[in-house]
């Protein structure tokens, strides 16, 4: 059975609900689709020293690669924002790094606006694995 785009929005939210946010009170929730069909879910966590916290997009990342999962045919973001909810820069750099710049991502709130977008279009000209010169370790750029 193949996760269609509404799924994973659902997804996103039963995630966001896990969110442990005392600080911000901002809770995101975000649903990863892997490339075998198997969605893992993220909500951001925070942290009393605030820069420890990790983002939902991420959590639900680091979960899937630490399971050997390093393949992805989609992500799910959502938070109770006026908008779709846009994933931060760190974010971005991590799906630049696992993902295709033409997979979608799925940027939508809680009352339902939803934005399609790719990684490609949140993070173009990404500095990607691509160019580091591993033999020197010196970037190609
Ligand atoms: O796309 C985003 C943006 C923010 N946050 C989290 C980090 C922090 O816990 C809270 C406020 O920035 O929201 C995410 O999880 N994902
Ligand atoms: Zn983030």
């Amino acid at each position: 059975m193949t996760v269609d785009m509404n799924t994973l929005i659902e997804q996103s939210k039963i995630a966001r609900e896990k969110a442990y946010v005392p600080y911000s009170k901002f809770a995101v929730g975000a649903a990863l689709l892997a490339e075998d069909g198997k969605v893992y879910l993220g909500c951001n966590i925070e942290n009393a020293g605030y820069s420890m916290t990790n983002c939902a997009e991420r959590t639900a990342f680091f979960k899937a690669v630490s399971e050997g999962v390093t393949k992805f045919k989609a992500i799910a973001v959502v938070a109770d924002t006026d908008g779709p909810c846009a994933p931060c820069g760190a974010c971005r750099q991590v799906m630049s790094e696992f993902c295709d710049a033409n997979m979608p991502v799925y940027l939508t709130n809680l009352k339902g606006d939803t934005q399609q977008t790719t990684v490609g279009e949140l993070i173009p000209f990404a500095f990607s694995p691509e160019d580091i010169d591993y033999a020197t370790g010196k970037s190609k750029l």
